[in-house]
């Protein structure tokens, strides 16, 4: 019977799937370290690469049967991984390299490297909605965790000076976004759960789990990363008068009345637009589409993470 709780213990492992680009010198050895204190194995150690940014290697943790893979990246890395995670009851430790962050702020993990570890090796846990999504006429699923974006979110997220978003956070947003000023809005129609249906000339389409972006900057008022919904966001400024609400919207970081944006919230959601439109996920621009689907998937992804005090 003595060799139960010798089993136990050699079955505690975890991987870590890493951004080598992004680490410090000293995280090998706090990981480590962090290891053989929670009594865990020795941690399989699988490095990004500049074309796969952690898809394959999530898949190799998985298949390992580790209980806990630990993503060591910014958003993207995050992203990637969380998506293989999902629906495989393999839990999501998440130590935040990046300037962005995204889901790690919006759950309070710690953004120093070892309070982030202690985090991600410890005991607590939130099952959080994650959302699945396609594009176009491909077949083949993604995922994101925070939000995706169409339009004039995905162009300043690939426009945002890096070293300013940095310093400044959200004035960045802000300052990219006016650089955006009078852009050609698109025809857009958005669908959620098949039968509500909103057609707008507009400049940017939401699809959030998670409703804060850098800067906690409240995009998506009230949208909730375990709800089991989707918080769509549509806003289509005609005049200066109401992008200057938008911008006031990001700002204050309040819902505003005649801003021009609408709000709905649903499980599945699907936007059509009439020309190619660039898309993000989770702050990554990812490239350009004509129809996106996004679908909730509640409860999905288990993220170590501190307790939920809200
Ligand atoms: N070994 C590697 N060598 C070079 N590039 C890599 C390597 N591993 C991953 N990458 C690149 O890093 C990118 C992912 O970066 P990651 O999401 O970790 O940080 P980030 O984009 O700087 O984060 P944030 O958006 O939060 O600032 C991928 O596009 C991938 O191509």
């Amino acid at each position: 019977m003595s060799t139960t709780s010798d089993d136990d213990r050699s079955e505690r492992r975890f991987a870590v799937v890493v951004n080598p680009t992004k680490i410090s010198e000293a995280l090998p050895e706090l990981i480590n370290e962090a290891a053989e204190r929670g009594g865990w194995s020795e941690p399989l150690w699988l490095e990004t690469t500049a074309d796969d940014p952690g898809r394959r290697m999530a898949q190799q943790a998985r298949d390992a049967g580790v209980q806990t893979v630990l993503a060591v990246g910014g958003d993207g890395t995050v992203r990637v991984v969380a998506s293989e995670l999902a629906g495989s009851g393999v839990g999501l430790g998440i130590v935040p390299e990046g300037t962005g962050n995204l889901l790690a702020r919006n759950l309070g993990i710690p953004l120093t490297e070892s309070e982030a570890i202690a985090v991600a090796l410890g005991e607590s846990s939130r099952d959080l909605d994650i959302v699945r999504i396609s594009t176009d006429d491909d077949a083949s699923a993604d995922r994101f965790t925070v939000m995706a974006g169409l339009g004039l979110d995905a162009a300043i997220m690939s426009n945002t000076d890096e070293a300013l978003k940095a310093k400044i956070g959200s004035i960045a947003y802000v300052a990219a976004a006016l650089q955006h000023l009078g852009r050609e809005p698109r025809r857009m129609r958005i669908t959620v759960d098949d039968h509500r249906r909103l057609e707008r000339r507009a400049i940017l389409c939401l699809i959030g789990n998670v409703g804060a972006v850098q800067g906690d900057i409240e995009l998506i008022p009230g949208a909730l990363p375990d709800d089991g919904l989707l918080d769509v966001v549509v806003a289509s400024p005609r005049r200066l008068r109401h992008w200057f609400a938008v911008a006031l919207r990001l700002i204050t970081r309040r819902e505003r009345s005649g801003d021009r944006i609408d709000q709905l919230t649903g499980r599945r959601v699907v936007v059509e637009i009439d020309q190619p439109e660039d898309y993000e996920l989770d702050g990554d621009t990812i490239g350009q589409c004509r129809r996106l689907v996004a679908e909730i998937e509640p409860g999905a992804l288990q993220v170590r993470a501190p307790v939920d005090d809200r």
